[in-house]
């Protein structure tokens, strides 16, 4: 009994025979994963495989283009979110997103953060301040910014904004983070924050990434998945797929023969 409990709770996002088209090109092809929880999945592959298409899915961005459209299951509790009465802002605030080049609001540090809070009904003055100051402690953006609170975003360095964003995206206290490319835009000592970031925050969320940046999957991830050409190729374990690929794309791949 206790084995199922943990068993059920051990994946928390599961997609089911997905396949997804712009138009008349397919970008994904009959994808089944179960994200796991508390942990980081990193989603790789070469450029054009369908890393992003895949992450935006499972937000539901790409809603928003026209020739967009899927097939398949993505379940969230037990819930498929392509079902027509999914209350999008509500999955949205458990199930946040991260975009390559952090997209600051044109409004104060202070601002950014309680952004989400006022969209989601919080007036009082005192809780906004303290998840404020929590969320950008988490995004270990805190000290940088504690005394410049009402500055505009727009002052702070990439690696800040891109840690200011993720701080906005804690805040609402989602279950699970998605971020693709995070720190493509940024340089190495940035990068290398994020990633420290990223690791802290596992233990309370599950961290799905998109990278194109192969050591970095490696060095944070738990958990790997190889897409190539709208497929996803090979999943596990990411210290097993580093040490034996099963699949020789995968291989190559890890060896930089494609890509
Ligand atoms: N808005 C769009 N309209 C039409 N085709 C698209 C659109 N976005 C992506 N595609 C196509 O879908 C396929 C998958 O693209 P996607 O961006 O998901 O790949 P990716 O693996 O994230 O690539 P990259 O690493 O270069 O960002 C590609 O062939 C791409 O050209």
């Amino acid at each position: 009994m206790i084995n199922d409990v943990i068993l059920k709770n051990d994946d928390i996002i599961k997609v089911r025979n997905f396949n997804a088209w712009y138009g008349d090109k397919q970008a994904l092809k009959n994808i089944n994963i179960d994200f796991k929880r508390n942990k980081i999945s990193a989603i790789i592959g070469p450029s054009g495989c369908g890393k992003s298409t895949l992450l935006r899915s499972i937000n539901r961005i790409n809603d928003e283009i026209p020739t967009y459209k899927t097939s398949g299951e993505i379940i969230f509790e037990n819930k498929n979110i392509y079902d027509k009465n999914l209350d999008l802002t509500i999955y949205r605030k458990r199930v946040g997103m991260v975009f390559q080049k952090p997209v600051p609001f044109p409004m104060s540090i202070y601002e950014n953060v309680a952004f989400g809070l006022r969209i989601h009904g919080m007036k009082n003055k005192n809780k906004i301040d303290e998840i404020v100051e929590k969320s950008l402690k988490q995004a270990a953006l805190w000290d940088e910014v504690k005394d410049e609170l009402h500055k505009s975003a727009y002052e702070l360095s990439g690696g800040q904004q891109q840690r200011l964003v993720i701080a906005r995206a804690i805040a609402v206290d989602p279950e699970v983070i998605l971020l693709d490319e995070p720190t493509s835009a940024l340089d190495p000592i940035a990068t290398q924050r994020i990633e420290r970031l990223l690791e802290e925050l596992v233990e309370n969320y599950t961290i799905i990434i998109v990278t194109h940046n192969l050591p970095q999957a490696v060095r944070i991830s738990d958990y790997l998945y190889f897409m190539y050409q709208g497929e996803l190729i090979e999943s596990g374990l990411t210290s097993d797929i580093i040490k034996s690929p099963k699949n020789q794309l995968t291989e190559d791949y890890l060896n930089g023969r494609i890509g």
